[in-house]
């Protein structure tokens, strides 16, 4: 492994290209708390760069920085070679830097080729906006990137993807020479996936450097040259991914070696204890049935839109659905409201967690106590320290990082405030907890804290429905697993039974099983 280590400048071997971008010495504090301490970074044109760290390592506030939304307590931003500062993200855009984000600002009620040029559309004669010629620009972007997306398409009615898309189109309109893509496979299908590959591949070879930002290592090997790793807001190396392997990056992230083995424990799984039978929802799921028995791991697999997390939504109470028992514990329940559901014993912890989940302007405390406050009791006496017990339980078991907490959830990263909204599910006690995605944005050091704090779960004696795109995490902690495809139960499979590629074929419509057989 060749790489360069702590604090020092990126060293470039002779002969290279200039960088494009160079961050030196740059500082960022927050209520005295370093989020980045005297970072650098450097990257080439035609360069696809992976920052790496852990949750709260310091990447989103490194992107806020270089695109205009913080500017540095210290430190020096030169784009080829020349210093820079921006008080504005229009600023940073002038400069050619630019970022694609999980949640951008769009204007949903305005065309594809609206978002692309709105606030410089060009204008004709008499200084009206001519619509044509941004149309036809608009095309030729799309024709060049290879996506087929009509420009007169409002954006209210794309995909997660083509939403990217429009957004690379949007940068490279704006002649980007660095795109910054924060984690933008999130909610990408695996197909999306590959496209977005494929583009990302051609911003390199026009000469566009990206900075690629990602928790999942296959993708970061796949499609980055080189690494920048961050921990604790400092600068830890910088090298080419050709030189190093997934074990010795993940070390650097941490400061450990991580043993991702699933710690699957062995508990007697027992009688039914949730049987949902003949579930129909209009458009998102039709006859879905299954059961989870106690002490059980029940995994969903499914690709993004098979409706997994819609019939949990239906099952908690969140949307309503036309047809389908529950029964719990052999008894019918009637659940129409999550408050209903709560007090049956379920409990859901979304996937969109930052809008369904937490409330970012109370403290960590109270974010997790909430939903039990009843139970804690309403003397104010002793309460605050049995809220604080509590919650310092949960943020130790999810290797929560944060400065203390009475620390308003808003200032914690973003990985750090999914582990806050899965301590205040877990503090409801459930009998059975529902996890949609529970590790989706959570670095690799604390999924194993997660899948470890799962496998708990269930030898206390809960039921567990665990919804994942992560074939290695239902593979590694599901007693059984459910496959869906297209709103339907397509397939379910015993623990010994699932391999990557049986359940992968299911889960895309094709059965292996009944091809062989035919
Ligand atoms: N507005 C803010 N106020 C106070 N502290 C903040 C603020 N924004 C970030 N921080 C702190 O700065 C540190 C770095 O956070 P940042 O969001 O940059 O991490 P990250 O690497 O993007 O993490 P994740 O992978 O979870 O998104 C964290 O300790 C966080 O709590």
């Amino acid at each position: 492994m060749s790489v360069t280590q702590l604090s020092s400048p990126p060293l470039r071997p002779a002969g290279d290209s200039a960088p494009v971008l160079q961050l030196s010495g740059i500082s960022k504090r927050f209520n005295g708390v370093h989020a980045l301490n005297n970072v650098c970074l450097s990257i080439r044109p035609g360069e696809v760069m992976a920052l790496i760290g852990e949750n709260g390592a310091g990447k989103s506030t490194m992107v806020k920085t270089l695109t205009g939304i913080y500017q540095p307590d210290a430190g020096t931003i030169e784009v080829d070679g020349q210093a820079v500062t921006f008080r504005s993200p229009q600023e940073a855009m002038a400069a050619g830097i630019t970022a694609v984000h999980q949640e951008t600002v769009m204007f949903d009620e305005l065309s594809v080729a609206e978002n692309i040029y709105v606030g410089r559309q060009p204008t004709g004669r008499f200084g009206r906006v001519d619509w044509k010629s941004i149309e036809a620009q608009a095309e030729a972007l799309f024709a060049r990137l290879e996506v087929a997306l009509p420009v007169r398409a409002r954006v209210k009615d794309l995909s997660v993807a083509q939403r990217h898309f429009v957004e690379i189109a949007r940068a490279l309109s704006q002649d980007a020479r660095v795109v910054i893509m924060d984690e933008p496979t999130a909610a990408l299908s695996q197909r999306e996936i590959r496209e977005l590959y494929r583009i990302i591949a051609q911003l390199r070879a026009a000469g566009t450097a990206v900075i690629f930002i990602s928790h999942k290592f296959d993708e970061i090997f796949e499609v980055a040259d080189r690494y920048t790793v961050l921990r604790d807001g400092q600068f830890i190396a910088e090298g080419a991914l050709a030189d190093i392997t997934e074990p010795e990056l993940v070390a650097l992230m941490v400061g450990r070696a991580v043993h991702q083995a699933y710690p699957k424990a062995e508990v007697a799984i027992g009688a039914p204890l949730l049987e949902v039978q003949g579930f129909c929802h209009p458009t998102e799921f039709k006859d879905v049935s299954f059961t989870l028995r106690r002490g059980e791991i029940l995994g969903f697999y499914g690709l993004v839109g098979a409706g997994r997390s819609e019939v949990m939504q239906a099952l908690f109470g969140l949307t309503s659905k036309v047809a389908g028992t529950v029964r719990l514990d052999g008894k019918q329940v009637a659940i129409d409201c999550p408050a209903t559901a709560i007090a049956q014993g379920l409990a859901y912890v979304p996937e969109d967690r930052q809008h369904h989940g937490a409330h970012l302007t109370l403290p960590i405390m109270h974010n997790i106590t909430l939903p039990i406050l009843s139970n804690i009791g309403f003397f104010l006496r002793g309460r605050g320290a049995k809220e604080a017990g509590i919650a310092r339980h949960f943020a130790e078991q999810l290797e929560l990082k944060a400065s203390h907490l009475t620390q308003n959830v808003d200032e914690l990263s973003g990985g750090n405030q999914q582990k806050v909204v899965l301590g205040k599910w877990l503090a409801t006690d459930p009998k059975v907890i529902i996890l949609d995605e529970p590790t989706k944005g959570i670095d690799i050091g604390s999924k194993a804290a997660v899948h470890r704090f799962i496998s708990e779960l269930v030898t206390r004696g809960l039921s567990v429905i665990l919804v994942s795109s992560e074939l290695p995490e239902v593979l590694g902690l599901a007693d059984r697993v459910v496959v869906m495809h297209h709103g339907h139960v397509v397939r379910e499979f015993a623990r010994g039974e699932a391999t990557p590629e049986t359940v992968v074929a299911a889960a895309s419509g094709l059965d292996l099983t009944q091809e062989v057989a035919a």
